[in-house]
């Protein structure tokens, strides 16, 4: 069954933007970062803390894996490093995927960051300057694997139901 992925880096909306195309669809939603807390009863920092990045990215790559093969139709809401590791890429345009890149600009990103990087281990300890030269290099570090989608929507500047109907456009 068909899956819908969407991707982006941390903060573009992926979680927020996937509930609200599954109560517009009525299709199930999963967060990719929730099963991998929910799998392994740990939350995101205590993975990266305890068992550090490496051993997240493969967690994070057999989960991806597990959640396309279910049999289920399904939006999934990445991990804003997912499409980045252990190609992971090469996921996103397999039959039965429809992969949208959530596509938004440093400005967005370092307004909607700053002030909920707490929970995000990669940026949790960069202060107002060190977040706004972090985002600008590790996004376009990151912009090759984003593109790999099979489509993009730009979500500057949109509310949430903006960007929904933008997505419904794209797979329609
Ligand atoms: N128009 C908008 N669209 C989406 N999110 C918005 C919008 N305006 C404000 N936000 C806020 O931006 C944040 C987006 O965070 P969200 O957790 O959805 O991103 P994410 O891409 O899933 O990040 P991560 O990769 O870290 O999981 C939320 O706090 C959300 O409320
Ligand atoms: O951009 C990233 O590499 C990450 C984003 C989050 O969704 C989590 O998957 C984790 O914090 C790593
Ligand atoms: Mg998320």
């Amino acid at each position: 069954m068909k899956k819908i992925v969407l991707l982006g880096y941390m903060g573009c909306g992926k979680s927020t933007i996937a509930q609200k195309l599954s109560k517009t669809t009525e299709i199930p939603f999963l967060d990719l970062d929730k099963c991998i807390e929910n799998k392994v009863n740990l939350t995101i920092n205590e993975i990266f803390d305890k068992n550090g990045e490496i051993y997240f990215r493969k967690l994070e790559h057999e989960m991806f894996q597990e959640l396309l093969q279910s049999p289920e139709e399904m939006i999934i809401g990445l991990g804003g490093g997912t499409p980045c590791y252990a190609n992971n890429h090469e996921l996103l345009n397999k039959e039965g995927v429809d992969s949208i890149y959530l596509k938004a600009s440093i400005d967005t990103l370092y307004g909607r960051l700053l002030h909920n990087k707490s929970k995000r281990p990669l940026i949790a300890d960069k202060n107002e300057e060190e977040m706004r030269e972090f985002i600008a290099t590790h996004l376009f570090e990151r912009s090759f694997y984003y593109n790999q989608a099979k489509y993009k929507v730009s979500v500057d500047e949109k509310t949430i139901d903006e960007t929904v109907s933008d997505i419904l456009k794209v797979l329609a």
